[in-house]
């Protein structure tokens, strides 16, 4: 067996998928998840990107659905996170409004993630390090605040937090460890990118949102596919088991290796 094919197998990945199928599958698994945990819904940060999107209508289409088949009301609530002020907010709001949103909340992370970045430039400063923290890491108390917030009120509602994380991001570990990794559930881990798209066309995801740059937004100008160095084209027909050219499999395959630690269970003894 190939790499790429342990690959496959590993993250389930399938070479061609059927939307309306996919969708029953996920949302089926959703509502029975939720019934089993004794929930009254789900909990999704909406970005205004795409992943979250899709994860948006596969949700409130489970709650929907719960709703109308136990006469007791089930919920997803929406929770916007900006940093401050928020370029694209406006994707946010229409991600809500295309799948009928009954309930949103949004929490500003700045005051937060300034607070804690301070603390740790104190903490740095006694260990002899005078600077400011990167922007990467910087970047991942930014996830890891947002995580937080998801949790505090998802306990606070008996909601289960349900994550946007998927095969092409699985595959190169591109998330913050306990941070927008940390969830309760994820209803597109088998689906590489471009089946997370075709998934979005189908659920009715707004144009915009669709043709929008792949971004996690943790600092200016970041893209997935720059700081990545590999296009999600590339990434997902490695994934459905195509060829791809060869610099791009080794750099795939190198991120995979590099990053097992955030896939696999905390390693004890
Ligand atoms: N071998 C090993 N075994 C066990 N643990 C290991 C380890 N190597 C590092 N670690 C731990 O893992 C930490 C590094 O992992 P992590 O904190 O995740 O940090 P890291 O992998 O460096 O960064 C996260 C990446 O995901 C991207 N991201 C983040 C958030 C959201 C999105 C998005 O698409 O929205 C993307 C971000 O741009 C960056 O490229 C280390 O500080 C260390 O504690
Ligand atoms: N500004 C934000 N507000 C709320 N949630 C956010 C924000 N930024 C990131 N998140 C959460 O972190 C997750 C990971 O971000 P990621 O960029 O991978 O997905 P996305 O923004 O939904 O789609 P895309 O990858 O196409 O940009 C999001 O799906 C969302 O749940
Ligand atoms: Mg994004």
């Amino acid at each position: 067996m190939s790499l790429q094919e342990e690959i496959i197998a590993e993250l389930g990945v399938k070479a061609v998928i059927d939307e309306e199928t996919e969708v029953r599958k996920r949302v089926d698994f959703l509502k029975s998840y939720v019934t089993d945990a004794k929930a009254k819904g789900l909990l999704i940060a909406i970005s205004g990107g795409l992943d979250s999107a899709v994860v948006t209508g596969l949700c409130k289409k489970a709650t929907d659905e719960l709703t109308e088949e136990n006469g007791a009301e089930y919920m997803t609530l929406g929770v916007f996170q900006p940093y401050g002020e928020q370029e694209d907010i406006d994707h946010s709001y229409a991600v809500a409004r295309a799948f009928d949103l009954k309930h949103t909340a949004e929490t500003n992370i700045e005051d937060t993630v300034t607070e804690i970045a301070l603390e740790a430039e104190q903490g740095l400063k006694q260990l002899g390090v005078h600077r400011h923290l990167t922007p990467q890491g910087k970047g991942n108390v930014k996830a890891r605040t947002r995580m937080v917030m998801q949790y505090a009120l998802a306990f606070e509602l008996n909601l289960l937090v349900a994550g946007a994380d998927h095969a092409s991001e699985a595959i190169t570990g591109f998330y913050t460890k306990w941070g927008d990794g940390a969830v309760d559930i994820t209803p597109m881990s088998t689906l590489n990118k471009r089946q997370v798209r075709q998934l979005g066309r189908y659920l009715g995801v707004p144009q915009e949102i669709l043709d929008k740059v792949p971004t996690a937004g943790l600092w200016a100008g970041q893209t997935d596919e720059k700081e990545l160095g590999i296009s999600y084209d590339e990434n997902s027909d490695y994934l459905e088991g195509k060829e791809i050219s060869a610099a791009a499999k080794e750099r795939l395959e190198s991120y995979y290796k590099r990053t097992a630690h955030k896939r696999n269970r905390i390693p004890g003894i």
